[in-house]
Order: C-alpha cells, then sequence, then structure tokens
C-alpha cells in the first residue's frame, strides 16, 4: 500500500513519525510533497520516505492520499489533484479541521471513498486520539485499511461529524492545554526551587500517570480527587485555592472558545 501525504508540516509529520515507529508502514510506502521544500525534503532525508515534485505526483503514485494542509489552502489544493482522484482506485483521507465531508465530495468528488479524521499530536508516539467518520463509498477492506492507519498510531473512535467540533477541542487542541498546564505546574517548582528540567520532567510524569489511572479506573475522576486528598490535608488545600482562581471554569471557557472557533471555520 503507498500513502501520500500533501501538506508535511506538523501534523502529518507526527503521523508519519508514528506509523513508521509503530511499524505499520516501511518508508519505501510513504510519499510526500507540500509547498515548502526544504521542510519535505529534511524529512525525506531523515525518515527515508519519498518526497515526490508535485502534489500531482503524490496522488499519481498513492493508494490512500492524506490531505495535510492547512484549511485556508485545502479547496485550491483538491482542485488541484481531483482530476487524479479515481474513485475506483483511491481513497481520500482528509485530517483537515472543519472540512466535512459534504465539503470534500463537492471538491474532490461524490464517488470519492473519503475518510474523515482528526487526529492529535501523540499520534507521534503512538499514543493518539483520533475521530473518524467515512463517508458511504469508503467501505470493506478500504476502510478497514484507513481506519488502521490511525489504530496503528493510538486509538479511534468513529464519531458523528456534528462533534467534531467538540472533539477537536477536547483531543486535537487538548495536548497544547496539557503543556501548557504542565508548564504551569512545572514553573510552580521552579518558583519553589527545583530546575526547570526537573520540575517538568516530575510534572509530566505525575500528569502521563494520573491520566493512566483515569483510563484504568471505574471511578470518575472527582473519585479519584477525593483518594488524593487526605483529610485536613495540602491536596484539599491546594484544589479550593485553584478554584477560587476559578481553574473549573477557565478549562470549561477555554475549551468553548476553542469550539465556537472551530464551529465558525
Ligand atoms: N497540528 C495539530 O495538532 C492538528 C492539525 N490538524 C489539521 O492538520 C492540518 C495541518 O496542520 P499543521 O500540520 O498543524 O499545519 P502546518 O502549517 O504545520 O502544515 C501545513 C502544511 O501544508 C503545506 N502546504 C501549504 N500549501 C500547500 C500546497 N499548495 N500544496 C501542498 N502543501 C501545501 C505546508 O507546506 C505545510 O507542510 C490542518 O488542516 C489542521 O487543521 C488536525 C488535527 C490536529
Ligand atoms: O489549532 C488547530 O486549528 C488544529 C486543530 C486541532 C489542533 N490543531
Amino acid at each position: 500500500m503507498k500513502i501520500g501525504f500533501i501538506g508535511v508540516g506538523g501534523m502529518a509529520q507526527a503521523i508519519i513519525t508514528g506509523l513508521l515507529k509503530q511499524n505499520k508502514l516501511v518508508p519505501s510506502e510513504i510519499l510526500i510533497h507540500s509547498a515548502h521544500a526544504s521542510t519535505y525534503e529534511q524529512v525525506a532525508k531523515k525518515t527515508g520516505v519519498t518526497a515526490k515534485n508535485s502534489n500531482s505526483e503524490v496522488v499519481k503514485d498513492s493508494d490512500v492520499v492524506v490531505l495535510a494542509v492547512t484549511p485556508n489552502v485545502a479547496t485550491p489544493v483538491i482542485q488541484e489533484i481531483r482530476d487524479q482522484l479515481d474513485p475506483k482506485k483511491k481513497t481520500l483521507i482528509s485530517i483537515v479541521a472543519g472540512l466535512t465531508l459534504e465539503r470534500l465530495a463537492e471538491l474532490a468528488g461524490y464517488d470519492l471513498p473519503t475518510l474523515r479524521t482528526l487526529p492529535n499530536l501523540n499520534v507521534a508516539i503512538g499514543a493518539g486520539m483520533t475521530a473518524v467518520h467515512a463517508n458511504e463509498n469508503l467501505t470493506g477492506k478500504a476502510k478497514e485499511e484507513a481506519i488502521g492507519l490511525f489504530d496503528a498510531v493510538g486509538s479511534t473512535v468513529t464519531l458523528p461529524e456534528a462533534d467534531f467540533a467538540t472533539f477537536s477541542a477536547l483531543a486535537g487542541s487538548s495536548p497544547a492545554y496539557v503543556y501548557f498546564f504542565i508548564d504551569s505546574l512545572s514553573r510552580a517548582g521552579v518558583k519553589h526551587g527545583l530546575t526547570k528540567k526537573a520540575a517538568t520532567k516530575i510534572a509530566a510524569q505525575a500528569v502521563m500517570g494520573s491520566a493512566e489511572m483515569v483510563l484504568n479506573s471505574d471511578e470518575n475522576p472527582f473519585g479519584l480527587i477525593d483518594q488524593v486528598s487526605s483529610p485536613g490535608g495540602s491536596t484539599v488545600a491546594g484544589l479550593l485555592a485553584m478554584e477560587e482562581a476559578g481553574f473549573m471554569t477557565s478549562v470549561i471557557k477555554g475549551i468553548d472558545t476553542t469550539i465556537e472557533r472551530n464551529n465558525a471555520e
């Protein structure tokens, strides 16, 4: 199977890194092209995947085409490759936030097997979270193969398209918010005398273990909060101070704003 990436920015690189690291694909199965030759040539050199000279060449030689450009250039890019997207031979996978299957069909053809996805950056280490929704043309083995690419680099969930904006905030953007939280923890550690390196490692490990506890527990997070909070202890004191500063309200406000922005696109 040949997979062609159109757009080789942060997200495409994360997917490619994950697929190779998990041994889902070998470098000779991956083709790439983007607007920035210096970037994609460097990626090809580093990973062993094949750099092509144009978007058209990528599509021509691929069974599965991954559209990984920013939303503002998605329309002209699809128009450029449309004639080569033979519905009998190719599958289109889009990772473009906000681009609906209806709009993809309008641009790329109503018969084309198409998978709309929304991955997150953690696919790079095989710990991604990806939402998927296939159109009616993508069935059987081709559908399994397309979704299988994202299963190989983390978890997938099939969601109605109406929920993609919310998913994008909770899983697509949230790595940025979690990094923000980790950096805040680490900064507090520095304030109290730890080195930044030590504080960041301590904070990140605590966040990773806490996430695993949530995933491995039947409790909801509030039950786990109670397990950490010793009666009369320091945790509950810190928790109440965080709430006084508006912790939960500020997280929900950030997510609301992210969803509003996703819905506006
Ligand atoms: N960064 C993330 O965590 C996530 C990003 N996405 C989606 O992934 C897509 C890419 O995002 P990023 O990688 O963050 O952006 P980026 O800016 O890092 O990469 C965009 C890529 O598109 C290429 N490009 C621009 N014009 C082109 C053209 N005419 N032909 C071919 N390539 C062209 C650029 O050269 C670049 O390689 C976006 O649509 C975004 O919504 C989805 C989920 C998460
Ligand atoms: O910031 C963005 O628009 C994209 C969507 C999800 C993560 N990054």
